[in-house]
């Protein structure tokens, strides 16, 4: 079926031109964004892989949802020029933590003027490699294959497991499940996980694509549509946001 104006192959009902035209209602209406937000869009869009900035309702979502917890401890994976590491540090209280993972030291540099301008620079800790890395020394595990230590063992130590709020994960879709597991831990019982791109621009219901991403997304949506770890809502927000909340 062709996409006629009032029906189209993906049973929307509706067309992309109304599609397109109740996004811009939605952000009108709700939309609450800060100089420096607003800043670091117009300086994203100027970037040339710009496509890669988070939503803005999403992480409006995310933001909100933080305040209503009372939060206080945030992972960013995947921090690009940093607007989604300066929505969630929006939601935290002056003594909260970011900790905003990124193997690109260059593209964060964009942000950190706006961080300093909203306020929230120290909290925003910015680690920079590769962030499987990242987490799992921040849970002082170690990688080096001569040292063997038991991965639980070693999170309690640190006592950082179970003491995180949220983990945004927005990184390289082939790592997605490992930080998802790996954010499972650092999680408090009633703490969110969102995972960015969970439709992929649609290519999740497209059987026929078998790009790495695409497989990589579908088989970890798959696998928390089910997870009896968490309780789950997958949002038409932004390009697909998958919330899984720790029981
Ligand atoms: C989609 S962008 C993140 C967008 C960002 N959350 C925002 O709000 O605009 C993905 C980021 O993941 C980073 N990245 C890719 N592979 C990574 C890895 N192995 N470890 C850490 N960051 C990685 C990229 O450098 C890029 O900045």
């Amino acid at each position: 079926m062709a996409d006629n104006g009032i029906t189209n192959d993906f049973g929307w009902g509706k067309s992309y031109w109304i599609r397109n035209k109740i996004f811009k209602y939605i952000d009108d209406i709700s939309l609450r964004l800060t100089d420096a937000q607003v800043r670091l869009r117009e300086v994203t869009f100027n970037q040339p892989m710009c496509r890669m900035l988070s939503d803005a309702s999403e992480m409006q979502l995310l933001q909100n949802l933080l305040i209503s917890q009372n939060a206080k401890k945030v992972l960013d994976i995947g921090v690009y020029t940093g607007y989604s590491a300066l929505t969630l540090a929006l939601g935290l209280p002056k003594d909260g933590k970011v900790i905003a993972c990124d193997i690109d030291e260059e593209m964060p540099s964009v942000g950190k003027p706006l961080w300093k301008q909203a306020g929230v620079e120290d909290i925003i800790d910015l680690r920079i490699g590769p962030a499987v890395d990242t987490l799992s020394e921040s849970c002082h595990v170690m990688s080096t294959p001569h040292r063997i230590i038991n991965f639980s063992d070693a999170l309690l130590e640190n006592g950082e497991e179970g003491s995180y709020d949220m983990a945004f994960i927005d990184a390289d879709k082939t790592s997605y499940d490992t930080y998802y597991e790996q954010s499972l831990k650092l999680l408090r019982r009633g703490g969110i996980i969102a995972v960015d791109n969970t439709l992929w621009s649609g290519k999740v219901i497209d059987d026929e694509n078998t790009e790495e991403d695409t497989v990589a997304i579908r088989k970890l949506n798959q696998k928390i549509g089910k997870d009896p770890r968490v309780n789950v809502s997958l949002l038409m927000l932004g390009d697909g946001t998958m919330l899984a909340f720790k029981k």
